[in-house]
């Protein structure tokens, strides 16, 4: 028997050329092809750890979403909530790696695509943001880090020994086993989702690979 072509799958081929847009960005190409601008990365890490600070109550209002909103026999509170755990940890690993790279992260202001993305991640907080919708971005903004980071690990790349632990970061086994779980929360709610709320959250997806690019434009500094 034929495995069933899930919503999720069906986005991804149709946007194929905006997914791989934002996961195969020349950012990203240039990590892994060994030609970094260094500076490119710094302001990439400086920018970032704002994102990473303003995501944390946008997954938040997802977590509580999920609380409210699933039949949660399928322990997706638990699934989310291992991602609040891994922002914890996230925010560390900037500090340090910030320090290791002589970037001061208090003086950091956040450029336009960054501000925005942030921006957009507020407009998904409150309660009148569907959790399927919530759940697509949350899904959507993991995964392209994932699989970004994990193209720079593949065996033929030449990504800089200084980078590997970056890429190991979003890349590794376990983040994607991660972004499968919400992958799968995302296809079992969207199985049960009205027209309406799908439209929205396949709009929501479009926003987000478009903030993506963004964001890794102004990183390379193209903005
Ligand atoms: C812009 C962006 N997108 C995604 C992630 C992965 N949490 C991130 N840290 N920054």
């Amino acid at each position: 028997m034929q495995a069933k072509i899930t919503v999720t799958e069906t986005w991804l081929r149709k946007h194929r050329h905006l997914y791989d847009g934002a996961t195969r960005h020349p950012f990203i190409r240039s990590i892994r092809d060994g030609n970094i601008n260094i500076s490119a990365f710094k302001t990439w890490l400086g920018q970032d750890y704002i994102f990473v600070r303003a995501f944390v109550p946008f997954v938040a209002s997802v977590l509580t979403k999920a609380y409210k909103g699933s039949d949660d026999g399928n322990g997706d509170v638990e699934v989310i909530l291992g991602g609040v755990a891994a922002l914890h940890d996230e925010i560390s690993w900037f500090k340090k790696e910030a320090f290791k790279w002589g970037v001061q992260l208090s003086s950091i202001v956040p450029q336009k695509a960054n501000q925005e993305y942030c921006r957009f991640l507020e407009s998904l907080i409150g309660p009148e943001v569907e959790y399927t919708v919530a759940a697509v971005a949350f899904w959507a903004i993991e995964t392209i880090y994932q699989q970004s980071f994990a193209h720079c690990l593949e065996d033929d790349s030449k990504t800089p020994p200084e980078l590997k632990e970056t890429c190991q970061r979003w890349g590794n086994e376990s983040f994607g086993e991660y972004c499968n779980s919400l992958r799968n929360i995302v296809d079992r709610q969207l199985e049960k989702a009205s027209d309406d709320v799908i439209t929205k959250a396949e709009a929501t997806l479009l926003r987000v690979l478009e903030h993506e690019v963004d964001f890794w434009n102004m990183s390379h500094g193209r903005t």
